[in-house]
Parts: structure tokens; sequence; C-alpha cells
């Protein structure tokens, strides 16, 4: 039992470790200003690197071995997971019924000059408003997502994420959310709104039902 553990903890450290090379690399990659040649030799250096992983593989229908999908580790998140190199990764810890989250967008989010892309800002907000909804009990889908942009978000500028419910009505679950500066979390960059729709449950039997049955009630080939 504990072999496994170790294992499982081993394997969620390697995870981080290679997510954290990805976002090195990526970041690299995005501000280099190296040679012609040097971009060349590196593309073939990555090639090289990428295709041992590229061996054994899941499909879409089969969640990570490392992930927990019952107590919600999700280590590929785009917003949050430790092995995904879209991440930035925001980190995300609660406050009383307030989600927090902080992070530091690089070079690879920029949109405007020297600022975020607008749809990154959504995809950080739709996570926090998603993280809040989760854990407010009431777990749902985003059907609708409303975003203000206020003033541009600046890269390599550590942020504030926030996250709240503010409305619970039957199926529909209404939250909010902003992104400021860290050393000015009164000043809101951007602000969003969102309603989240609880799945009924042969709804959520038809979109989850394969990969969930595929984890947790068919035995993995090892
Ligand atoms: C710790 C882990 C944290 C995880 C965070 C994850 C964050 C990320 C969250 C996401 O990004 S989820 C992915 C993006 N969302 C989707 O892909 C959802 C796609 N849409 C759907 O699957 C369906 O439209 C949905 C399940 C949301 C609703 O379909 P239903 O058929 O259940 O809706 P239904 O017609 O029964 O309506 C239920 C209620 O919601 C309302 N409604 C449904 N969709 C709406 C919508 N889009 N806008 C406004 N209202 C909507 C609808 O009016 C109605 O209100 P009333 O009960 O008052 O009559």
């Amino acid at each position: 039992m504990h072999a496994v553990d170790d294992g499982l903890l081993r394997r969620r450290e390697a995870i981080g470790e290679l997510g954290d090379a990805l976002r090195l690399l990526v970041e690299n990659a995005t501000a280099t200003e190296a040679p012609t040649e040097e971009l060349l030799r590196a593309a073939e250096r990555i090639r090289q690197a990428a295709a041992p992983l590229g061996e054994r593989v899941r499909t879409r229908f089969d969640s990570a071995t490392a992930d927990d999908l019952i107590a919600g580790v999700r280590l590929y998140n785009p917003v949050t997971g430790a092995g995904s190199a879209l991440a930035p990764p925001v980190e995300i810890h609660r406050e009383g019924t307030v989600a927090i989250g902080t992070c530091t967008l690089g070079l690879a989010f920029e949109g405007p000059p020297s600022y975020a892309h607008g749809g990154v800002s959504a995809m950080l907000l739709d996570q926090m408003l998603g993280y809040a909804v989760t854990h407010s009990g009431n777990p749902g889908m985003t059907g609708r997502l409303e975003t203000t942009y206020r003033r541009p978000v600046p890269l390599h500028t550590p942020l504030r994420l926030t996250g709240e419910v503010v409305g619970v009505e039957n199926r529909r679950v209404t939250a909010t959310g902003t992104i400021a500066c860290a050393d000015e979390p009164g000043r809101v960059l951007v602000e969003a709104t969102g309603l989240f729709i609880a799945l009924r449950a042969e709804q959520a039997q038809r979109l989850f039902g394969p990969v969930l049955s595929r984890r947790y009630q068919e035995p993995r080939a090892g």
C-alpha cells in the first residue's frame, strides 16, 4: 500500500518537474533572441526529447493515472496544473468563502505588447469562479462568463485573483471574480460574472460517464 502511495507521490512530483521544465522552455522560446541556427538546433533537440513521452499515451477518455478525479487532483489543468506547459500555474487557496489565486504571467501570455491576452484573463477567471462554485458544494459547468476589462493586466508582475459565489438559485449558481496586481489588490484590472449550471444526473452520466467508468470501474492495462 505504501509502495503504491510513494509511487504515486513520486510520479506527481516528476510531473511537476516536467511541467516546470516545459514552462521554462515555453517562456525562453517566447522571449529568445538567440541566433537563428540555435533555434533550429533547439527544435531538433526538443523533438528528440518529446519522442519517448509520446510512446505511451492516453486518449481523451482516459484520465491521467496520477490524477484523482474524485478528490479533484488535476495535474494537467491548463490554469492550475503543475504538469501543464500552458498553466502559469495559478495557485489557489481559500480565505473563508473567497477563492484567492496567485500567479505571474510570462511573455507567452502576451496580447497587447507587455500586457496579458484578454482570453487568458477570461480563462483564469473561469477557473477562479469554477473553483469557488465547486467548493461551495454546488458544482456546475460554466454557462455564461461575462468579462469586463477595466485596465490591462501587466506581464511579469505578481497577480492576485479572486472568485466567490454570490447566489444559488436551483441549478443556477452565480459567481464573481477579479484580477488585480498583488501589490495593489483594491485596484481591479479585470472582473467577471459567471453563471454556472449544475448538471442533471443523466447529463453528468452522458458527459463524464465514459471517463469515470474507464478509470474507476474497469481495470487499467499495466
Ligand atoms: C476544484 C476544481 C475547479 C474546477 C474549475 C473548472 C473551471 C472551468 C469550468 C468550465 O470551463 S466548464 C466548461 C465550459 N462550459 C461548458 O462546456 C458548458 C457547455 N454547456 C452545456 O453543457 C449546457 O448548456 C449546460 C449544462 C451548461 C446547461 O444545459 P442544460 O440543458 O442543463 O440547461 P437547461 O436548459 O436545463 O437550463 C437550466 C437552467 O440554466 C439556464 N441556462 C442554461 N444554460 C444557460 C446559459 N448558457 N446561459 C444562461 N442560462 C442558462 C436555463 O435558462 C435554466 O434556467 P431555469 O432553471 O431558471 O429555467
